[in-house]
């Protein structure tokens, strides 16, 4: 599966943080039982790769990436652990090469029209629009949609459920990504039940 067929079967990849795999496979779970199959484990964390491999081999009904991979010295670690994508939230010329030569789907974050024409030179048609909110969110992207027509995004940063589906509903959009799904209060009390309830909702956004 390349980048857009991953983001195809979800229109919400929530961006997790956590800190041991005790929490991230109980939350895994929850969201994929719920209907969000795509789960996104961030490099925040000292447990993020274990993280990642213990939902690789433990939840196999998801689709495990990883989120902050600055440098192709990351990307090679989360490949090694069982990432199936890997998410930046911006892009250098040594990752975008790196990401091609180690044929892991990537989704290279941009945040102007320069970067997204400089990935779309690299080859990246399917980008993530970081911070989409404070960069301008609905607005950047209907803005965009003509001049990069091409271009596909997947905005992420301060997406809310009551934002989502306006996201969701814009022709360049293909997916969002957002936190809100596994909230801390939830997480840190081990309530799973709240979070399938979170990707029950989310996984049920229409798309356009
Ligand atoms: O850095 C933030 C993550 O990409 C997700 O953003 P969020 O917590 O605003 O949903
Ligand atoms: C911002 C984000 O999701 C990342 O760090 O990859």
């Amino acid at each position: 599966m390349d980048m857009a067929a991953i983001a195809a079967l979800a229109p919400v990849i929530p961006v997790l943080t956590v800190e041991s795999r005790e929490i991230a496979v109980p939350l895994a779970r929850a969201l994929v039982k719920g209907g969000l199959s795509v789960l996104e484990v961030t490099l925040r964390t000292g447990a993020a790769l274990e993280c990642l491999k213990a939902i690789a081999e433990e939840v196999p009904e998801a689709v495990v990436g990883a989120g902050t991979v600055l440098n192709p010295d990351q990307l090679d670690r989360v490949q090694r652990a069982g990432a199936r994508f890997a998410v930046s939230p911006g892009c250098t010329r040594e990752l975008g090469l790196a990401a091609r030569s180690s044929g892991l789907p990537f989704l290279p974050g941009v945040q102007t029209v320069s970067e997204a024409m400089t990935l779309a030179e690299q080859g990246f048609r399917f980008l993530k629009f970081f911070p989409a909110d404070a960069a301008g969110g609905l607005t950047w992207l209907k803005a965009v949609s003509a001049p990069l027509a091409d271009l596909r995004f997947c905005p992420t940063g301060g997406i809310t459920p009551e934002t989502a589906p306006a996201y969701l509903a814009l022709p360049n959009v293909a997916c969002v990504g957002g936190s809100w799904v596994a909230p801390r209060g939830a997480v840190a009390t081990g309530d799973w039940q709240s979070a399938e309830r979170l990707a029950a909702t989310a996984s049920a956004l229409k798309r356009r």
